[in-house]
């Protein structure tokens, strides 16, 4: 019998090992002891409650991939949990399965009510194992090195070649919605697991901190909680300004960290704000935070716009001419979240209306993708705007013409630009026919001028300005 209990469970880590990255199977499978086998049912033991429902909430699917093929589809799993407290020191309970059909097989007298009613629940988790919170896709080959990132990126391999060893710890990155910070950590945590198999490195967003915390709290599994995270070698947190006001996380977070710290381990984190922007964070946790590095990401330059949109092409295996390339990047300034949106709807219309990607359906797909019930603001509509109010064509506004009537329209379409939309002068000028900065400085200090000298023009100007409200 004995025997028979060990064989199976050494048929199902085969199967596991084989569906579970290493880490995560010494963490999680190596630890497991089988218990017995009677007739479908297998009981494994398991060191705490917390360790049952990760493996109940992020390795199901490969336990019953194992259970399958070593004990059949009725195959059913039971656990047993190691109690570590007082007196019910090492009582073994029964929580049945849930992926296992049959609760008849769970012995009543063994299960704890307790656990049953409020077990700590990880339901918020969505991934199947524990490494998949780091996505491999994020990595630094495919991460474009530009002046707006350049800090933190070399900040972040220092950190990813030497995890808890520099001064960068922790490592704090902050930067505006779509500008890389997920996938600059994801880089760092992936390049640490990659290269350090023994290497616990965890990613979790403060959103997910924080409700597994309160889960903790419901299912009187603090302990296990703290402890869990008090074992991580890497801690990876995303977005902490979801920790403002949480005054109970916070402190929980202040224990992890600072045991964490003392022991050497790395801690990188991602904010949308910069630390002293941090309103409603604990006054000694941003303290901690200022003892390794803090550093930013800015929306990216024109160059760097370029690359991002040159490395995505390449990663999908698709060529689009430069002036199309050069045309998105100039069009699109705000993110790369935004800038990787236009991309890949490109590709889309091209494969849905088997056509080459060329200046035209960028145009179409810019259009379609930036309309909404809003009167969106862009280069485009700005000169479609002006060409109609002064009855020329967006042509004219484009050719070299010096005509006084094409002149003062493309005048004024340049100064709209440079006032409703935040594209940079060299921008501004790429759209009106690849001209010179300097010509949109000319072209915006006539307006001024203007402005000031003749109530004509300061009525146009405020009637065109009127139709984006
Ligand atoms: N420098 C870069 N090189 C290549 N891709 C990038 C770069 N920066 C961002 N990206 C891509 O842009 C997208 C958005 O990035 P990411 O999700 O990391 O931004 P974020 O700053 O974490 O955003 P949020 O604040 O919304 O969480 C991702 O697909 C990411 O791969």
């Amino acid at each position: 019998m004995q025997r028979e209990v060990q064989l199976v469970w050494a048929n199902c880590l085969r199967v596991i090992q084989e569906i579970v990255p290493e880490a995560s199977y010494k963490t999680w499978f190596e630890p497991i002891v089988p218990l017995h086998l009677y007739g479908k049912v297998l009981t494994i033991q398991v060191p705490s409650v917390f360790f049952y429902e990760w493996l109940e909430e992020n390795f199901v699917h490969a336990i019953r991939k194992a259970l399958d093929a070593a004990i059949g589809r009725d195959g059913q799993l039971e656990y047993s949990i190691v109690v570590d407290q007082g007196d019910e020191k090492n009582r073994p309970i029964a929580v049945n399965m849930p992926t296992t059909k049959s609760p008849q097989s769970a012995k009543p007298d063994n299960v704890s009510p307790d656990i049953l009613r409020s077990p700590f629940q990880l339901k918020d988790l969505d991934s199947l194992t524990l490494d998949s919170y780091l996505n491999p896709s994020y990595t630094f080959d495919n991460y474009v090195e530009g002046d707006c990132n350049r800090l933190a990126r070399n900040a972040g391999y220092a950190v990813a070649a030497r995890p808890g060893v520099t001064s960068f710890n922790p490592l704090m990155i902050y930067g505006g919605v779509g500008l890389g910070k997920t996938h600059l950590v994801q880089a760092i945590g992936n390049y640490i697991k990659n290269t350090n198999q023994d290497k616990f490195v965890l990613y979790v967003t403060s959103e997910k901190f924080t409700n597994q915390f309160l889960n903790a709290i419901k299912g009187d599994s603090m302990r296990d909680f703290s402890q869990f995270y008090m074992q991580v070698d890497v801690l990876v947190i995303d977005d902490v300004q979801f920790l403002q006001k949480k005054e109970k996380t916070q402190d929980i977070f202040f224990h992890i960290f600072n045991h964490l710290h003392q022991s050497g381990k790395q801690i990188i984190m991602t904010s949308d704000r910069p630390p002293r922007a941090l309103d409603g964070l604990d006054d000694r946790l941003l303290s901690r935070f200022k003892w390794g590095l803090t550093t930013d990401l800015q929306t990216p330059d024109l160059e760097t716009r370029i690359a991002i949109i040159q490395k995505k092409l390449q990663a999908e295996g698709v060529y689009i001419d430069d002036s199309v390339i050069e045309y998105l990047a100039h069009s699109i300034n705000t993110n790369v979240r935004e800038l990787e949106g236009v991309v890949v709807s490109l590709m889309a219309q091209a494969s849905l209306n088997r056509r080459e990607i060329d200046l035209d359906l960028a145009k179409m797909t810019l259009r379609n993708i930036v309309q909404n019930d809003e009167k969106e603001i862009n280069i485009d509509t700005v000169q479609e705007l002006v060409a109609d109010f002064y009855n020329i064509s967006i042509a004219d506004l484009k050719a070299k013409s010096r005509k006084r009537e094409v002149v003062y329209p493309r005048q004024v379409a340049m100064y709209l630009a440079k006032e409703l939309t935040e594209l940079s002068l060299k921008s501004i000028g790429y759209h009106f026919g690849g001209r010179d900065h300097s010509t949109v400085i000319h072209a915006i200090q006539i307006v001024n001028d203007l402005l000031k000298e003749k109530p004509d023009t300061k009525e146009e100007i405020a009637k065109l300005k009127a139709y984006f409200k």
